[in-house]
């Protein structure tokens, strides 16, 4: 496909690759991590994992590197496809504000919607925004209130890095992506995989439905205990969010966590 020179005028769809960015035609119809993990390309197991083994290290590497002296930081998720005047994005922008005024950078995945209006909360109150990128086949480009960006190949690799760099999680109203990221987190909490840290929900409209759901089927069920519903805490008040994520990080660093 050639472009007309008005296309080249306007920036080009890419695709990001950790450090490789593809444009028109170079942009193959996989992702790397499709091409790691689905079991129709199993042709490629015996010739390629052993290298991709490499290049997910090398995600490892530059991750740790680019993420160590972070200060204390606080990863925010929530919907990709919210519009900038939505509520959660208004929501996600006063959080931004006001964790960077608490002293945390703030980290997201980088993408539009609700990661961009807390990274955007985040810069314009003078704190540290980072954006945590993920090659997908619609992806947009890390959103442009994000500082320290890393574009990541494979999806483990990053989550990794949210985790790790995090002092707590807050989420806000989003859909597969954002219940994914806040299952993991309660997961790794519970199986005490991570310190116990704050894991908030904002937006009681939103979540309220899932949270009932949680305690009428699973508790009642005992698929999870009373304790684990303790794991979450729900609220719309940013200036709650900040004072639990501020006292959780005291009482566990007081502990000799940090
Ligand atoms: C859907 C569109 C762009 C997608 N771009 C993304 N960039 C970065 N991170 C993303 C993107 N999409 C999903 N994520 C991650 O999942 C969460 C949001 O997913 P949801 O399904 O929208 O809830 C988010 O926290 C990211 O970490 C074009 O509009």
């Amino acid at each position: 496909m050639t472009d007309s020179s008005d296309d080249r005028a306007r920036p080009p769809h890419e695709r990001h690759r950790g450090a490789v960015t593809l444009r028109r035609d170079s942009i193959p119809p996989s992702t790397a991590d499709e091409k790691l993990l689905d079991s129709h390309h199993r042709g490629e197991w015996k010739t390629k994992d052993a290298w991709r083994a490499l290049r997910i290290l090398s995600e490892f590497v530059e991750g740790f590197d680019t993420l160590a002296d972070l200060p204390p930081a606080v990863s925010v998720f929530g919907s990709a496809r919210s519009g900038p005047d939505s509520p959660e994005c208004e929501m996600a922008a006063a959080l931004g504000a006001a964790l960077a005024e608490a002293g945390y950078a703030v980290i997201t995945g980088g993408g539009p919607g609700v990661m961009e209006a807390a990274n955007r909360g985040a810069t314009e109150a003078g704190g540290m925004s980072v954006g945590l990128g993920i090659e997908l086949p619609f992806e947009q480009g890390l959103n442009s209130w994000v500082d320290i960006g890393i574009d990541f190949r494979y999806f483990f690799v990053r989550k990794t890095m949210f985790v790790k760099y995090a002092q707590a999680f807050v989420v806000l109203p989003g859909g597969f992506g954002t219940l994914d990221e806040l299952f993991e987190a309660v997961t790794l909490v519970q199986t005490h995989k991570v310190t116990r840290f704050p894991v908030i929900l904002m937006g009681t409209e939103y979540w309220g439905g899932l949270v009932d759901w949680i305690k009428q089927r699973l508790l009642a069920e005992g698929k999870v205990s009373q304790d684990d519903m303790e794991l979450i805490m729900l609220t719309d008040d940013v200036e709650e969010a900040v004072q639990y994520i501020v006292e959780a990080d005291k009482a566990l660093s007081g502990n000799g966590n940090r």
